[in-house]
């Protein structure tokens, strides 16, 4: 992988097609690699609309990943970053792109009800953060939308995409600055203003879990906290349940860590 400070250079390399989607930093097209038709994503970010020290985190964060896995298309959760471009007012991300491919969001609400499918890819999500938790990176914003689920395989497989507002972590560091999905913040934020990558982690695992197998109720912590939302959803297991209990627990130290997680039925 190597950076390139001139769009020509971009542009002999790759091909860009339709746009897949606009976010809150910039705007991702999907494109092939010219040399080998090898689909990619390819990830605009004005300088302009991030702070320099997450711009720079999310290239940090992406070439971290990618180093564990030789860029290549394997067995990692995370998609991987194939190439990158430093220029004039834009970074340019080119990251690894599954085809076929849909965000979890759209895989779970046409779906209704596979709770069978989401366990395996609920699975996959907390076996990708610890990847992540090893590698000392926290994401900061797992949720339904920054999931793709890869489609063709027999058995689906979980992406996480969106690293922009991550960074590496210390076990001890605390947080006083919130970036993230607000709605989705965990109690200690609202309590103390500060909150940890692990505990944060796992209650976003919560609040994923919570809105794959609820399709009417989207999650809010402040309606959760004044107990509108509860873990008792109709129909779960019981190992289910608890799952939830122990990500959603209010104090972090009481939440699962992502190795019990991981050793949960
Ligand atoms: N590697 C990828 N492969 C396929 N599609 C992707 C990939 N990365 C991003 N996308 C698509 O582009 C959309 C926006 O990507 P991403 O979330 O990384 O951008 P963002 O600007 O940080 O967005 P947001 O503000 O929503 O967090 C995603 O929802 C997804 O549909």
């Amino acid at each position: 992988m190597c950076v390139y400070v001139c769009t020509a250079e971009f542009e002999a390399r790759y091909q860009e097609l339709t746009r897949l989607g606009v976010g809150g930093f910039g705007s991702v097209f999907a494109g092939f690699r010219k040399n080998d038709y090898l689909p990619v994503a390819i990830k605009h970010i004005p300088k302009k609309n991030v702070v320099l020290s997450l711009l720079c985190s999310e290239v940090a964060v992406m070439l971290a990943i990618s180093a564990g896995t030789n860029g290549s298309v394997g067995m990692s959760l995370p998609v991987t970053l194939l190439d990158w471009y430093d220029v004039h007012q834009e970074l340019i991300l080119v990251l690894e792109r599954p085809v076929p491919c849909e965000d979890l969001y759209k895989y779970c609400k046409e779906r209704g009800g596979s709770i069978e499918e989401k366990e395996i890819i609920l699975k996959q999500v907390v076996d990708a953060t610890k990847y992540l938790e090893d590698k000392c990176i926290f994401h900061r914003d797992i949720k339904l939308e920054n999931i793709l689920i890869e489609t063709s395989l027999d058995v689906p497989r979980a992406r996480l995409i969106d690293f922009g507002l991550s960074c590496f972590f210390k076990k001890k560091s605390v947080y006083t600055v919130f970036y993230g999905t607000p709605k989705h913040a965990p109690p200690e934020w609202g309590h103390f203003g500060t909150y940890k990558a692990g505990p944060t982690t796992v209650w976003q695992l919560g609040v994923l879990l919570f809105e794959a197998l609820n399709n009417e109720a989207s999650f809010e912590t402040q309606r959760f906290l004044k107990k509108k939302l509860t873990t008792n959803i109709k129909g779960l297991s019981e190992n289910c349940q608890d799952f939830l209990r122990k990500c959603l627990a209010i104090v972090p130290e009481e939440r699962s860590t992502l190795e019990e997680l991981q050793n949960l039925p």
